[in-house]
């Protein structure tokens, strides 16, 4: 039976079915000896008040007497006044005493001092390779970076590249050493370690990868897909993929890239010739997006990555938070159980494992993963997804100061070093919702930013505030979402790098990893939700060691969060600019036109949307 009860604290106790709880203070043992007692003190009462019930008339009588005057116990002896309310006291006090001891507290709700847990990360993280440079003043001509090919050379001189960035002079030769026995087999027979860079915005992760791959592949025979680099979008995979072509270039190598910007068809044919022998690669390194990587595994006879050396992963932290798709099994089960792998192989396919004397009995095709990421997760057990083996970690930081301990969005509590490009200039903008679109076009039409990159958190604040601009006039806009087509994407992009477009107003598409020369200003129309999406956003601007501005609008509840948000993440610097509202007013006639002219608009769309 389960009793409730109040206790001390006011919380509701319940006594614990036998059997099922266990007492709260005392062991067992002890637990049982106090219901043995009890129960012989019971028994006692019991007998007694049978006793009293047994007395005979007369003493009873002088007993109810005694008593009335207060003087008789249980006992039948006469005792002091009070002397009834004093055991049922005791009695009370024994039973709460007893009940205590056989019951939990629910709730608990008290403070109670948790010991911090300490955490320990696995050495790799802990205790990363620190490229502690900044950009200009750190140039290394590249004839100094050792073991770059001199075909190599020429090519990064005819693409107008006379130095390494720092992290490229620390990661290509680290990836070219792994490379040093040729890319069939590790240095002595073992499997390389995998390399993870994090490194800010701008700082050319895109070349610290291209020119070792590039470079290891030169001398490969037979065309095979020995190369695969994902990526989270398109516009990225685009990007990347232009790298590669130009260092590719007249080197007999082939670049495919697969993300659905082609028919499957057409990315079948790019990838696979049949033959009357069979099936035949076209493609050495390809470049891809996750979802279509795994149609083309499953669907495209004769796409096999069995003959895979490298696994690129930009934007890797992007790319574990995609790991839901399963795509990195998909390149597994391609890598390691392709159906058609011949058992008298010269080289074998094996999961890295522990090394033993069997697996250096034979010389194994070594899959090394390359991961790259300006906020790359300090999480072990997120990385763990992507089962590196032997990993070592390159963290680029300028300075201590702007060292960024944080990976507060994913709410999981770990830390990270994030930094920031060394010539961005950061401010936040006080505003209130009816003031920002204003603020926006004061910045455009009064302060005259050229090429600005205007970030909000939603296609639809996106295309609004789009309609806005335009119907205010002035300014040469544009709208990048998922609203428009690959195509419209890709042309936006290329005009706004052309410089026609001043104000291209964006969702978070183009907030990673998009390499546009000319950005001079990134506007936060919206504020970012987590550290990582700010970093990225305007890291857009401030790349390759240039400078650049960063305003974000902040309304007043938004503030002290936003702030907080950055300080905890040790980022310096964030000045407050403040816009008066004298001058916006200029601005307001115009405004209220645009508006009126919006609402129209937006009524002609919906309209067109549901005829
Ligand atoms: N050694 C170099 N000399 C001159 N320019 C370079 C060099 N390396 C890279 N760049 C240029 O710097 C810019 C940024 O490079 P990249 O896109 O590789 O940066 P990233 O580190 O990948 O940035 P993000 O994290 O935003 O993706 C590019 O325009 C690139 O052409």
């Amino acid at each position: 039976m389960r009793v409730a009860h109040s206790n001390v604290s006011g919380l509701v106790s319940l006594e614990k079915d036998a059997g099922k709880t266990e007492p709260r203070r005392e062991s067992p043992r002890a637990a049982r000896k106090i219901k043995k007692s009890s129960r012989k003190k019971r028994a006692k009462e019991v007998e007694q008040a049978e006793e009293h019930m047994q007395d005979s008339p007369a003493e009873k009588r002088s007993r109810q007497d005694a008593e009335a005057e207060g003087n008789a116990d249980a006992d039948g002896q006469v005792r002091g006044s009070g002397g009834g309310e004093e055991q049922a006291m005791a009695v009370a006090a024994e039973e709460t005493t007893l009940l205590e001891a056989n019951s939990i507290v629910l709730g608990g709700f008290g403070k109670k001092v948790v010991q911090k847990v300490q955490r320990v990360l696995p050495h790799w993280l802990a205790q990363p390779k620190l490229v502690h440079k900044g950009i200009k003043q750190n140039l290394v001509p590249i004839q100094n970076v050792p073991g770059i090919h001199p075909r190599l050379l020429k090519k990064l001189q005819e693409n107008n590249i006379r130095s390494f960035f720092p992290v490229q002079s620390e990661v290509i030769p680290t990836i070219l050493d792994t490379v040093s026995h040729g890319f069939l087999v590790g240095r002595g027979g073992y499997q390389p370690s995998d390399i993870c860079v994090s490194a800010p915005t701008g700082s050319g992760k895109t070349l610290a990868f291209v020119i070792p791959v590039v470079q290891a592949l030169l001398e490969r025979v037979v065309c095979q897909v020995r190369a695969l680099v994902v990526l989270p979008t398109k516009e990225l995979a685009q990007q990347v993929c232009k790298v590669f072509s130009a260092y590719v270039n007249g080197t007999g190598l082939r670049v495919v890239m697969v993300t659905g910007q082609k028919s499957f068809a057409k990315e079948q044919e790019a990838l696979v010739q049949k033959t009357i022998a069979g099936y035949r690669s076209q493609a050495d390194i390809v470049v891809a997006t996750p979802g279509r990587l795994v149609d083309h595994i499953e669907q495209t006879p004769g796409f096999s990555l069995k003959h895979l050396r490298f696994l690129v992963i930009d934007e890797a932290d992007r790319m574990i938070d995609s790991m839901n798709q399963d795509w990195l099994t998909y390149v597994n089960s391609s890598v390691f159980h392709a159906e058609d792998s011949n058992p008298s192989m010269l080289f074998t396919r094996k999961e890295p494992g522990p090394v033993t004397a069997a697996s250096t009995c034979l010389p194994r095709l070594p899959l090394q993963k390359l991961l790259f990421s300006a906020t790359l997760t300090h999480n072990p057990e997120k990385l763990q997804q992507l089962g590196l083996y032997k990993p070592c970690l390159i963290t680029s930081v300028y300075s201590e100061r702007q060292k960024v301990t944080a990976e507060r969005e994913t709410g999981e509590g770990t830390e990270s070093s994030y930094s920031l490009p060394e010539g961005l200039t950061q401010y936040y903008v006080p505003c209130n919702l009816n003031s920002k679109p204003l603020i926006l076009l004061y910045f455009l039409l009064a302060m005259k930013f050229p090429c600005v990159l205007c970030f909000t958190n939603s296609r639809e604040v996106s295309h609004r505030l789009f309609l806005l601009v335009q119907a205010f006039g002035g300014v040469r806009v544009s709208e990048f979402s998922s609203r428009l087509t690959p195509g419209e994407r890709r042309r936006t992009l290329k005009e706004f790098e052309q410089g026609k477009i001043q104000l291209l107003i964006s969702t978070d598409a183009t907030a990673r990893g998009i390499d546009i020369k000319g950005v001079k200003c990134v506007i936060n129309y919206d504020a970012p939700q987590y550290i990582r999406t700010y970093i990225h956003r305007v890291g857009r601007t401030a790349r390759a060691g240039r400078a650049g501005l960063a305003f974000t609008m902040l309304l007043k509840v938004q503030e002290q969060r936003f702030l907080q948000m950055l300080k905890d993440a040790g980022t310096p610097g964030l000045q407050k600019q403040l816009v008066k509202s004298e001058r916006l007013k200029y601005l307001l006639p115009q405004y209220q036109e645009a508006l009126s002219q919006l609402q129209t608009s937006v009524k002609e769309e919906r309209s067109e949307m549901f005829a």
